[in-house]
């Protein structure tokens, strides 16, 4: 793909004590890809969107945002830590999605989406407050605006904090494994959304362990391992054609463990 990529992650590394958690990752993501990432537990997938997200500092390598660095700026011929504001700016520029919902909890729905547009943005509330309702809308939550998010279920309140993270018109949408905390039978409504953002245009990077929404949702999936990308190409290539013995293991475990989930219910 040609021109400048919306993210360029270029030979990162982080550290957590004696434990290399990313070991030189390198990943484009273009305008309008999906990119899924798999892999076995502690390989770095969640480190990987936190460092973008900078809520990880990085040891070695670059980040950029539309060609801009993330994190850092050039000052005297040194790389410097941005100031905190900066940062701020950088990161309202990302949307991302944890595993845990992250909502306030004192606060209606409705506020939870329009905060994030008066802390990014500056909007005065009832400027935010129409574009929220229309996000709740797209999430299928319009009608729940003023409940407070213990009244929702998981999968209600994983919708309002995507329609959270878009609220700032995100370049890219960070998804760390957004259903890994969610009762089974409510996966299903927020990969849902998510596939419909993938569908009008999103540019994403998605963590998942459901491995058939990582393969239906892509265009690209990168397999990591030990810190690093071991594979990276499209959906079939990965699923039906892994090229990596490692990759090919990983995928093996993962379907003989799909298959005695099913024989167990
Ligand atoms: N804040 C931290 N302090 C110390 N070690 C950490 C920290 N965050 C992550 N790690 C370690 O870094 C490694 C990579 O973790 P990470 O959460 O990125 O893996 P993952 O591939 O997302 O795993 P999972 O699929 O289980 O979520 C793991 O060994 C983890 O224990």
């Amino acid at each position: 793909m040609s021109g400048t990529p919306v993210l360029r992650i270029q030979d990162v590394r982080k550290r957590f004590g004696d434990h290399q958690a990313l070991d030189g990752v390198s990943l484009d993501v273009h305008e309008g890809e999906v990119v899924t990432v798999i892999g076995p537990s502690g390989s770095g997938k969640s480190t990987l969107v936190r460092c973008v997200h900078q809520l990880e500092s990085i040891d070695g390598g670059a980040m950029y945002l539309d060609g801009e660095l993330l994190g850092y700026e050039l000052r005297g011929g040194h790389l410097r830590p941005l100031p905190d504001r900066r940062v701020a700016a950088q990161r309202g520029r990302m949307g991302m999605v944890f595993q845990q919902f992250n909502l306030f909890p004192h606060w209606s729905v409705l506020r939870n989406v329009v905060e994030a547009q008066v802390a990014v943005h500056g909007r005065k509330p009832e400027e935010a407050r129409e574009q929220a309702l229309r996000l709740l809308e797209r999430v299928g939550l319009a009608g729940r605006a003023n409940a407070h998010p213990r009244m929702l279920s998981g999968g209600q309140q994983q919708r309002v904090a995507i329609a959270r993270a878009l609220a700032t018109h995100p370049r890219i949408m960070l998804f760390d494994e957004p259903t890994s905390a969610l009762d089974p039978e409510l996966v299903d409504e927020v990969l849902r959304v998510v596939l419909d953002l993938a569908r009008g245009g999103m540019t994403m990077i998605i963590v998942t362990h459901e491995m058939s929404f990582a393969r239906e949702v892509a265009d690209r999936c990168v397999f990591m391992e030990a810190g690093r990308v071991v594979e990276t190409g499209t959906p079939e290539e990965i699923f039906d054609n892994p090229v990596s013995p490692r990759l090919r293991a990983f995928l093996s475990r993962f379907s003989g463990r799909a298959a005695s989930e099913e024989i167990a219910s």
